[in-house]
């Protein structure tokens, strides 16, 4: 908890070490206010009983400023706060984005516990350290209250001040006894809370929006989307009752005990041994000490739950990447020699079957290798392994024969130009699109529109309304020229095998890297799309490494290697002649789409002969 108190205040120090220092001095002036005022009142009145003396009107002025600052200075602190606020917001996400985005592996994004910490991590970031300080400061601020008033009281009535604390201690502990259930509550409907986020974003997602209406989904997932939190809500309930229960017990102790000091407070000044003021100064005292204590306590509990949450940021702030990164990673030059994934075995957690069983390759330098096998047969896994998004379990990948272990993730991925089936379409301008492909080469237009032709789009995209400037999108506005104004334009957006070419210009932006990847790069292609951009590929492929994985097994027959992959083992591996020649499962296969195109192409000729025969 220390530690966490330490990592808050280092970050609102270093984030707006002005307003932190504004707050202090701020803080202490509210501090002290509600004792100066109390006391010059009680002067005020003794000096008005004795008939007004010399110097009451200074005393008045004096009350006048204290006031004046008890109504200026929260003012003050909210302003400062916000700026705190700000502050701290920026550099708190900046570092959880930063370390978040620092695992190079993709094993934690799949783990449901990541994802509920980093949503608690997020919650925390907008709030918890901006009140760990301020909370802070607001118990200094009390205790100042506290010691001001106690010092009045310890002259009025010692006993009081022994009965007043003893009232407020009880509460304290159930502060804190609430503030700790409340941080377990939070996170024992973590996965409720994210579920409901999920069903909701579901209902608004331009993505699942033709599914959810021809499916007739909306009721169905808005039903789930209410029991979530209808879960959320009943364990919110229970602590909110208990909150009330005991808070309100506290509440009446507090009050049976500024009542019996204002009983002895009267009676005193009746039989004359406390002054007006004395009676004043001591009912604000009992007030204050109250007051001062209850904020001591409930500023405590606030921070002490603050910190609570807290501890989901620093973890995942502080956590080791689920990738391991070697401390002195080896050099990673061009590649000379070739790839092999030498007896590599893989399954995606321990409790998942074996997806890679032994598998033994080498990718040549300057060949392209295919890999083949139906749904479920381990191509994209192998491939992720040759990105390093994983480490085998057993066995290695060796890039010229050192192992992917030992150099940096960033070195490897500088040298590989990948596509995956599952691509990304991002809510950017076309160029932007493609431009992510390759950021170090800027958004010089040149590179972007070479991309965009070798993947086939340059067409589509130089007919958008603004070119390849126009922003593909649905849900943001893209800025129009309007003389200067901003005139809001409404994006565009694209056809399924259209997004497809524009993720395949992204990776070839970088075709000149060591080994291109192409996992499905035409499987929503035309068939006149598909030929065209296989061509492309072919001249472009032509002397360079590349993996290329394609259920279209024409596409694949110019390939050096083609390679079956079966449950996770090679099954069959040679040439298309080879292979054909072999009789096995990729002929199988081939034969099966060969028939299947020709049964096609009989369906369409034949009545066209018949008539042509007429
Ligand atoms: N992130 C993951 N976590 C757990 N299991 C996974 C994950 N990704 C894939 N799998 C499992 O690994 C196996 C191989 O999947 P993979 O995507 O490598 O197959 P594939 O040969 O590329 O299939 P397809 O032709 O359908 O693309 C499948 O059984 C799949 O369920």
């Amino acid at each position: 908890m220390f530690r966490r108190g330490r990592v808050a205040a280092e970050l609102a120090w270093r984030a707006q070490p002005a307003a932190v220092l504004g707050s202090l001095a701020v803080v202490l002036l509210m501090g002290a206010a509600p004792v100066a005022t109390a006391w010059l009142t009680k002067l005020v009145l003794d000096s008005l009983a004795a008939g007004g003396g010399p110097g009451i009107l200074l005393l008045a002025a004096a009350l006048g400023v204290a006031g004046l600052a008890l109504v200026v200075l929260p003012h003050v602190a909210e302003y400062l706060n916000g700026q705190l606020h700000r502050g701290l917001q920026r550099l708190i996400y900046d570092r959880l984005f930063r370390a978040v985005n620092a695992d190079p592996g993709l094993s934690r994004f799949e783990n449901p516990s990541f994802h509920d910490e980093l949503r608690l991590a997020h919650e925390a970031g907008q709030n918890a350290p901006q009140q760990i300080v301020g909370s802070s400061l607001a118990i200094c601020q009390g205790i100042l209250t506290l010691l001001g008033f106690m010092v009045t009281l310890t002259v009025l009535s010692p006993v009081m001040v022994v009965i007043v604390i003893a009232a407020a201690l009880p509460s304290a502990r159930v502060q804190l006894a609430l503030s700790r259930r409340r941080a377990r509550m939070l996170w024992g409907v973590s996965s409720n809370t994210r579920r409901q986020l999920f069903y909701g974003a579901l209902l608004t997602s331009p993505d699942a929006a033709k599914e959810v209406r021809l499916f007739g989904l909306g009721d169905f997932l808005r039903s789930r989307m209410l029991r979530e939190l209808g879960t959320v809500n009943e364990a919110e309930r229970d602590l909110d009752r208990r909150t009330l229960r005991s808070q309100g017990l506290m509440s009446l102790l507090g009050a049976a005990v500024a009542a019996g000091g204002l009983f002895w407070a009267v009676r005193a000044a009746a039989a004359g041994s406390l002054s007006v003021g004395d009676v004043s100064v001591f009912v604000a005292a009992v007030a204050g000490v109250q007051t001062a204590l209850t904020s001591i306590v409930s500023q405590w509990a606030g921070a002490h739950n603050a910190l609570l949450m807290f501890g989901h940021y620093v973890g995942v702030v502080e956590a080791e990447p689920g990738l391991p990164v070697a401390p002195e990673p080896a050099a990673l030059p061009p590649l000379r020699e070739g790839i092999e994934l030498r007896d590599v075995w893989f399954r995606y957690d321990d409790e998942h079957p074996w997806v890679l069983r032994g598998v033994n390759l080498f990718i040549p330098h300057g060949q392209a290798v295919a890999l083949v096998g139906l749904n479920g047969a381990g191509k994209s896994t192998l491939v992720k392994l040759l990105c390093r998004l994983y480490d085998p379990v057993r066995g290695a990948v060796l890039w010229d024969g050192v192992d992917l272990r030992e150099v940096h993730p960033d070195d490897l991925r500088a040298r590989l130009g990948v596509v995956f089936q599952d691509y990304m379409s991002y809510d950017l301008t076309a160029a932007e699109n493609i431009m992510l492909g390759d950021l170090a080469a800027g958004a010089d237009p040149e590179p972007i529109r070479a991309a965009a032709q070798r993947a086939g789009i340059h067409d589509t995209l130089d007919s958008l309304p603004r070119g390849y400037d126009t922003l593909l999108s649905r849900i943001f506005f893209g800025e129009g020229d309007g003389d200067g104004g901003g005139e809001r334009q409404a994006g565009v957006t694209l056809s399924g095998g259209q997004w497809q070419r524009l993720a395949l210009a992204r990776a070839l932006m970088r075709h000149r890297r060591d080994l291109l990847i192409l996992d499905e790069p035409s499987s929503g292609l035309d068939a006149e799309a598909e030929h065209a951009v296989h061509l492309g590929l072919r001249r472009h492929r032509a002397g360079r490494t590349s993996v290329l994985i394609s259920h279209r097994l024409g596409a694949l027959r110019d390939a050096d290697l083609i390679v079956v992959l079966s449950e996770g083992r090679i099954r069959e591996r040679g040439s298309h002649g080879e292979l054909m020649a072999l009789g096995g499962e990729y002929a199988r296969l081939f034969g099966l789409q060969a028939s299947g195109y020709e049964e096609e192409s009989l369906r369409t000729t034949t009545p066209s002969t018949r008539s042509a025969g007429r």
